[in-house]
C-alpha cells in the first residue's frame, strides 16, 4: 500500500467494527491453550507448550522520517482520540527541532539486527521482522510480506516493557488490525512474549547507568545525601492505570503499571545506589488538561528538589532514546534543573545494550521451549507476566475493546 492510501484509511474507518467477542475469539490464538487450565483465569497464566515459532515480529512506535513526514505521523497517533490541535503543533515543534526526523526507527533497525544476529547465534535461525504502529514500515505491510516469505507462526516482541494500554494492549489490537487489513487472520498465528520489565536483562542497562550517574555526580563534588534518582516513565490517563493490568493491582494507585514500575525503581536502587533518596515521576502528558493523569510531572518535581544539588534522572519507562527521551528530558527537564540550580545526570536507555537484547533472545527461547514460569528469568517483586493476557487486561479507559491477539476471552 502507498503511504498516501495508508494515512487516508488510518484516519477514516480504519477501525473496523466487528463484534469484539467473535473477532477476539479468532484472533486469540494463545487462548486455547492457556484458558484450558481453570487456574489459569485465578492465577498466572502462560503459554508453556514448546512453539516452533516461523519468524519475530518487532514491533515499534514509529517515527517521521522527515519533516513532511511529522504532521501525518502525529495524526496517525492520534487518530480518533480528541487530542487539541495545540497540542499537536506542540509536538511537531519537537520533532521540527530534530529536523523532522525521530531516532526512533534508526534505534529499531538497529535494535531489529542486533537481535537477529543474537537469535542466530544462539541457535534460532528465524529471520526477524520489522513493523511499526505509526509509520512505515506498517504492520500489514510487514505481515504481508512475511506471509509471502512463508511465514505462518510469529512471535511479537513489543518495544515496551510495562502493562497498560498505550504499551501493551494497543499493540495487540494494531496486530489484530494488521492480520485482518493484510486479510490474514486466517492464515497467521501471532503471540507476544510476556512484558519484560522484569527480566534482568532490562533492568540491567538502568542499573549500569545510574551507577555510573552516581560517580559522576560525586566525582563534580555532590555528596549521596544532595542527590535524588528520578525514575521517569510515560504519563498515562488514571482511568487507563487503573485497568491495566486487568486490575490485578487495584488497590495500587496507578494500577499496575505504576506497580511495575516501582518494582523496577526498587531493584535498581537496591543494585546501584542503596540509601539514595528516589522517587517514581511521570513525563510526556498529553491529552485534555481536564483529564487526570498521573503525576507529578517530572518538571514539577525537580522544581521541588531545593533541599538537593544533583538530580539523576532513570528513563526506566522507555527501551531507546527515542525523541520522548531526547526532547522531554535531555531538553525540558534539564531546562527546568538548570533553572532551579541542580546538576542533571540523564541515563540510557537499554537500546542495544548486550543485556538487553540476550533478554529478547531469552524471551523468544522460554517461548520455544515452553520453560516453565517458576524458572523464567524475573529479577523484581513482581513477575514474571502473562504471556497471555487476562480478559480485559490493559483495556482503554472509557473505551470499548477492539479485538486483539494473545489474549484470553472472557
Ligand atoms: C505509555 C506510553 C509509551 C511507552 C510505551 C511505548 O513505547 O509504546 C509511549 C511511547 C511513545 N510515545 C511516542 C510519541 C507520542 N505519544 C503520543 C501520545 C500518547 N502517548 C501515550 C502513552 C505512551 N507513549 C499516551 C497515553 C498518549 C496520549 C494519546 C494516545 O492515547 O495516543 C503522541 C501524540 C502527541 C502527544 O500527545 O504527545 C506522540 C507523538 C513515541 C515516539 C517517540 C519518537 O518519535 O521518537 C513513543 C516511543
Ligand atoms: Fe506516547
Amino acid at each position: 500500500m502507498t503511504r498516501s492510501t495508508k494515512q487516508a484509511s488510518a484516519a477514516g474507518e480504519r477501525r473496523e467494527t466487528k463484534p469484539p467477542q467473535a473477532a477476539a475469539a479468532r484472533f486469540a490464538p494463545g487462548a486455547r491453550v492457556a484458558s484450558a487450565t481453570p487456574a489459569a483465569v485465578a492465577g498466572p497464566a502462560h503459554v508453556e507448550q514448546p512453539m516452533a515459532y516461523d519468524a519475530i515480529l518487532l514491533s515499534g512506535f514509529g517515527g517521521p522520517e522527515g519533516p513532511e513526514d511529522v504532521m501525518p505521523f502525529l495524526r496517525n497517533v492520534t487518530r480518533g482520540r480528541g487530542i487539541p490541535d495545540e497540542r499537536l503543533e506542540d509536538v511537531a515543534h519537537h520533532y521540527h527541532a530534530f529536523g523532522g526526523v525521530s531516532p526512533i526507527n534508526e534505534q529499531n533497525r538497529e535494535l531489529r539486527s542486533a537481535l537477529e544476529s543474537a537469535l542466530q547465534t544462539a541457535g534460532i535461525r528465524i529471520p526477524v521482522y520489522w513493523g511499526n504502529r505509526n509509520w512505515a514500515p506498517y504492520l500489514d505491510d510487514v505481515l504481508a510480506q512475511a506471509a509471502a516469505d512463508g511465514v505462518r507462526r510469529m512471535l511479537a516482541i513489543p518495544t515496551s516493557a510495562y502493562s497498560s494500554y498505550s504499551s501493551c494492549r494497543q499493540y495487540r489490537e494494531d496486530w489484530a488490525d494488521a492480520l485482518e487489513s493484510a486479510e490474514l487472520q486466517e492464515v497467521m498465528q501471532i503471540d507476544k512474549v510476556r512484558q519484560f520489565f522484569s527480566h534482568p536483562g532490562f533492568v540491567q542497562p538502568f542499573v549500569d547507568g545510574l551507577r555510573a550517574a552516581i560517580q559522576a555526580a560525586e566525582a563534580e563534588g555532590h555528596e549521596r545525601s544532595r542527590m535524588e534518582v528520578l525514575f521517569s516513565t510515560h504519563s498515562i490517563p488514571t482511568a487507563d492505570a487503573r485497568l491495566s493490568g486487568a486490575g490485578l493491582f487495584d488497590g495500587v494507585e496507578g494500577g499496575a503499571y505504576a506497580a511495575q514500575h516501582l518494582a523496577v525503581a526498587e531493584r535498581v536502587m537496591a543494585e546501584a545506589a542503596p540509601g539514595v533518596a528516589w522517587q517514581l515521576v511521570y513525563q510526556s502528558r498529553s491529552g485534555s488538561p481536564s483529564t487526570p493523569w498521573l503525576e507529578p510531572d517530572i518538571n514539577d518535581a525537580i522544581e521541588a528538589l531545593e533541599h538537593r544539588s544533583a538530580v539523576l534522572v532513570v528513563p526506566i519507562g522507555f527501551v531507546s532514546d527515542h525523541l520522548e527521551v531526547l526532547w522531554d528530558l535531555d531538553h525540558e527537564a534539564r531546562e527546568t534543573a538548570e533553572r532551579v540550580g541542580l546538576q542533571m545526570h540523564r541515563v540510557p536507555t537499554p537500546g542495544t545494550d548486550p543485556a538487553f537484547v540476550a533478554a529478547l533472545v531469552d524471551l523468544v527461547q522460554e517461548r520455544v521451549v515452553g520453560r516453565p514460569v517458576g524458572r523464567r528469568r524475573n529479577t523484581t517483586g513482581i513477575g514474571p507476566w502473562f504471556d497471555v493476557c487476562r480478559p480485559g487486561c490493559c483495556a482503554k479507559g472509557g473505551a470499548s475493546p477492539r479485538p486483539a491477539i494473545a489474549g484470553l476471552v472472557p
